[in-house]
């Protein structure tokens, strides 16, 4: 679950994946959520900027046969309280609305977007300067100012509509302050910049990009608030009056609400569609525009079905032999995509033996992970997994029920996760996240958990446990926490430990420390042990058995000594050919080269 990228000035400031604009129209315009509010939207603000054309009478005339009249052919919508055409006031009262609704956005995001960018990218003191203003602003009742300017102004709603942006800028501003500085220590950042790409480019290319969903969603519903803000201004008299006005036409129906309830209806259902359109919207663009790359479905009964159906398969596969401790037979997992389903791998195999060590190894992407999170039951719900059978200690665990496999880990199967630091929880002591599982799990009391998580420590190779029961996670190193979780996964005695890229986030000298002490824990305790890896250093350090994999499927497998003899697949040997550095197992095979040449076969 890695990704290696190397950031060079040619792919520096650009995203490796940029969704075309072209892409996001089009599966906008497919999402139900997003064709049904555009196209609301759509016909409304055509329907209002088109009034002088569709507007059947003057929306100011008055005709006293019309006071109240009910809807007729002539007037669709029937007459209002003074005897004006309610469809008329109706198709034009939409033309204030979405102009000040623009207003409100335009404001909002030209003052919030910039600043929060400003703040969140450089911190230090334009952080604290515009945090204060916003902070400010957020503290001042903007309705009440509004009252005021509306008193200024006598009510000219253009002006008020901008006040009300300059009241909407605080959200953007927390909105993108918050998101950039999510973005800005990310290291494909602090690599753009050692690569000397330019704040304006990281900033366009990174960070934009990050919080254009929030902001597309906060828009929207900035684009509702403004409009609901605005009605109720008109409502309560202020602006043009004389105008015809959504907002004005509900405070009309108000008045009339005993006498004629109907004048509510037309404005108030117009303005609660445009309001719920713009809602449900900018929801379906934030998915859209998201980082997810496709969009997942969940599990449906018939996929259930299908799954057990399969499942049922191995119950005739004979048991593996006694000195098997894990064996996956024909392991295929898919996920349900919303058209589709994507299969990752393509019918694994592996085993390992009982105290013996396996590698499976591959490049980034390979299936390596799932292999093992699929033998540990732990994929996403949308995932798919069916295999021929996959025994673990002489048992067939592929139908048993999520429960039953999830109540062997812990026990009879650990694991060790790849970024020690992130799988401690930073609210907890060492100790308490020690022991917690161990009372959990093992039943344990309180004293002897302690106890228990000490001895444990001191297993690992920690010299002053008790100090180290009561640090924070951030107190300690990479290495550190990495044998706090081995520490950890030893307390259940288990006969399996699964260790998925256990050094890839520790530097050189602490890898060869924690393989180290992997190695000694698996003799001492007798586990099987596997070890994801993408290096094959890693394999000739530890493992006894190989399991290489490439898009999916296995390529090779066999006993480590053999593979690097003779590795029979062309890409085993660049695998191999990439670990080739000064470390122990380059020496081995130079070794081994050289003994070959001095018995006469090539190298
Ligand atoms: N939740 C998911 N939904 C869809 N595809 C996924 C999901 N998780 C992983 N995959 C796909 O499964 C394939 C195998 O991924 P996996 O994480 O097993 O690779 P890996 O060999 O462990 O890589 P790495 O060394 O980077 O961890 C990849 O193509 C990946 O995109």
């Amino acid at each position: 679950m890695t990704t290696g990228v190397i950031y060079s000035r040619a792919n520096a400031g650009r995203p490796k994946k940029r969704r075309s604009s072209r892409s996001v129209a089009r599966r906008f315009f497919t999402h139900p959520g997003g064709l049904i509010p555009g196209i609301i939207i759509l016909v409304v603000l055509v329907a209002t900027y088109s009034a002088p054309l569709i507007q059947m009478h003057d929306p100011a005339h008055i005709d006293y046969d019309l006071v109240n009249a009910m809807p007729s052919w002539q007037h669709i919508l029937g007459g209002d309280a003074v005897g004006r055409d309610l469809w008329s006031r109706l198709v034009w009262g939409g033309q204030e609305a979405f102009l000040g609704a623009l207003i409100v956005m335009v404001v909002g995001i030209g003052i919030g977007v910039p600043a929060g960018l400003l703040g969140g990218y450089f911190g230090g003191l334009p952080d604290s300067g515009l945090s204060w203003i916003s902070d400010a602003l957020m503290s001042v009742p903007g309705m009440i100012v509004l009252l005021i300017v509306a008193g200024g102004t006598n009510g000219n709603m253009l002006i008020l509509m901008a006040v009300m942006g300059v009241f909407m800028a605080p959200g953007y501003y927390r909105l993108t302050r918050a998101a950039t500085m999510a973005v800005r220590n990310e290291p494909y950042v602090d690599a753009a910049k050692v690569s000397g790409v330019s704040h304006s480019r990281i900033v366009g290319s990174h960070i934009l990009r990050v919080i254009a969903a929030p902001i597309i969603i906060q828009t929207s519903l900035t684009a509702g608030v403004a409009l609901g803000m605005q009605a109720g201004l008109q409502f309560i008299g202020i602006g043009d009056t004389l105008k015809p006005s959504w907002g004005g036409m509900m405070s009309d129906g108000m008045k009339s609400i005993l006498t004629n309830p109907w004048l509510m209806v037309p404005p108030a259902i117009v303005l609660g569609l445009v309001i719920a359109s713009f809602a449900i919207m900018g929801s379906t663009l934030g998915q859209i525009t998201g980082t997810r790359s496709e969009k997942v479905r969940r599990l449906t009964k018939a996929d259930r079905r299908g799954i057990r159906a399969r499942a049922t398969v191995s119950a005739g596969l004979p048991a593996p032999e006694q000195d098997v401790a894990v064996r996956v037979r024909g392991l295929k997992v898919s996920y349900a995509l919303a058209d589709r389903e994507s299969e990752v791998l393509h019918g694994v195999d592996f085993e390992v033996r009982t105290s013996k060590v396996l590698g499976i190894v591959g490049e980034s992407g390979s299936g390596k992970s799932q292999s093992v999170f699929a033998l540990l039951d732990l994929l996403p719900g949308n995932a798919i997994a069916q295999a021929e059978g996959i025994w673990i200690d002489g048992a067939n665990v592929q139908p048993l029920s999520h429960a039953r496999r999830r109540a062997l880990l812990g026990r009879d199967i650990a694991y060790i996760p790849q970024e020690p630091i992130s799988n401690l929880d930073p609210m907890f002591t060492i100790g308490h996240q020690l022991i917690e599982p161990m009372r959990a799990v093992l039943k344990m009391g309180k004293r002897g958990s302690r106890e228990y998580a000490i001895s444990l420590l001191r297993r690992v190779g920690i010299t002053d446990p008790e100090r180290v029961m009561k640090l924070y996670p951030h107190e300690v190193s990479g290495g550190m926490a990495q044998r706090v979780l081995i520490a950890g996964a030893l307390a259940g005695r288990p006969k399996l430990l699964v260790a998925d890229e256990p050094t890839t986030a520790l530097d050189v000298t602490v890898q060869a420390e924690v393989l180290e002490l992997l190695r000694e824990l698996q003799a001492e305790e007798g586990m099987a042990l596997i070890i994801v890896t993408h290096n094959f250093g890693v394999v000739a350090d530890i493992c006894d058995d190989v399991t290489v994999m490439k898009d999916g499927r296995v390529i090779e497998a066999g006993p480590v000594r053999d593979i690097f003899r003779a590795p029979a697949d062309p890409y085993t040997r660049e695998l191999i050919a990439a670990c080739l550095d000064d470390s122990e197992s380059r020496r081995e095979l130079d070794e081994h080269a050289e003994r070959r040449t001095l018995e006469g076969a090539p190298a």
